[in-house]
C-alpha cells in the first residue's frame, strides 16, 4: 500500500545539524500490522509524521498503490475536545461529509466496537485515561482509514489498561483489517502487536523481525521472550544497518 524509499530528514537545532532519519526503506503491505520500536529520540515520531503527510522528508520518496490512502492518526494523548461529549468527539470529522442519520449509524457502530456504548454522553473530563484513549481510537476508526498511524498511544496508561487495549486493538485489526503502523519504545508491546517489528536506532533501521506467533500473544510466553531478546540485543548494540 505504501512504499518509502531512502527517506532522510534532518533538523537544524541551534546551528547544529541533527540527523533524525537516514536511508529509511520500508514497504507496508495492505492490511499489515507493523510495529516500530526504538529508544527515545531515535526518529519514530518523525517517521510517522512523514507517513502521515504532516512533515516532508529531505530525501527519498513515498509511493502508494492506487488512490492516496485515507490516513487516521492516534497520538499519545487523546486530544479530545473537552466541550463535546464522547459521541460528538467521535462524529466531529464526519460533519459536512455525511448526513445526520449516516453519522449516527457510523458512530453507534464504532461505540459498540470500542466498548464505549455506555459512555456516549460522557464528557472527556469524566473519562479515565484508558477510556479517553479508546475515544481517540474510535474517532480515528470512524473515518474508516486505510492506514492507521499510532504514536505510542498506550504509553501513558497503567499496565492493566495497556494490556487490555493491546488485545482490543488486535481484535479490531483482525475484524476490520486496516493497515496499522504502531510506534512504541516498549519492546514487549512491539512483540505483542506487530506482525513485523522494525527496529529503529539513531534514525536508521537496524533490524526487521517477522513475529511468527499467533494472536492473542502472551507476554510471558517463551517464543515472545525469544523475540524480545533478539530485538533488544540489536537495539542495545546496533549492528550495521540491514
Ligand atoms: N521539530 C524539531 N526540531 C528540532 N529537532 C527535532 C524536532 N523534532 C525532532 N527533533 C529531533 O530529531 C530526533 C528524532 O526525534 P523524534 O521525536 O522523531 O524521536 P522519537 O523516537 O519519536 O522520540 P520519543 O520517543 O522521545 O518521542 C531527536 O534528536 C529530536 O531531538
Amino acid at each position: 500500500m505504501l512504499e518509502l524509499s531512502n527517506i532522510g530528514k534532518h533538523y537544524d537545532v541551534a546551528g547544529r545539524r541533527v540527523s533524525a532519519l537516514s536511508a529509511i526503506d520500508l514497504t507496508l503491505e495492505r492490511g499489515s500490522f507493523t510495529a516500530i520500536v526504538g529508544r527515545s529520540g531515535c526518529g519514530k515520531t518523525t517517521l510517522l509524521r512523514i507517513m502521515a503527510g504532516l512533515g516532508s522528508p529531505d530525501t527519498g520518496e513515498i509511493r502508494h498503490d492506487g488512490a492516496a490512502p485515507r490516513i487516521g492518526v492516534v497520538f499519545q494523548e487523546a486530544r479530545l475536545m473537552p466541550w463535546l461529549d464522547v459521541s460528538a468527539n467521535i462524529a466531529f470529522g464526519l460533519r459536512n461529509r455525511l448526513d445526520h442519520r449516516s453519522i449516527e449509524e457510523r458512530v453507534s457502530a464504532i461505540l459498540e466496537v470500542t466498548g464505549l456504548a455506555g459512555f456516549r454522553r460522557a464528557m472527556p473530563l469524566q473519562l479515565s485515561g484508558g477510556m479517553a484513549q479508546r475515544v481517540a481510537l474510535a474517532r480515528a476508526l470512524v473515518m474508516e482509514p486505510d492506514l492507521l498511524l499510532m504514536d505510542e498511544p498506550f504509553a501513558a496508561l497503567d499496565a492493566f489498561t495497556r494490556r487490555s487495549m493491546q488485545n482490543e486493538l488486535v481484535s479490531l485489526w483482525q475484524a476490520r483489517r486496516p493497515t496499522i503502523v504502531f510506534v512504541t519504545h516498549d519492546v514487549e508491546e512491539a512483540v505483542m502487536l506487530g506482525e513485523t517489528v522494525i527496529e529503529l536506532s539513531a534514525g536508521r533501521i537496524v533490524g526487521r523481525k517477522a513475529i511468527d506467533i499467533a494472536y492473542p500473544r502472551d507476554p510471558t510466553g517463551a517464543d515472545e521472550a525469544l523475540c524480545r531478546r533478539a530485538i533488544l540485543a540489536r537495539l542495545l548494540s546496533p549492528a550495521e544497518p540491514d
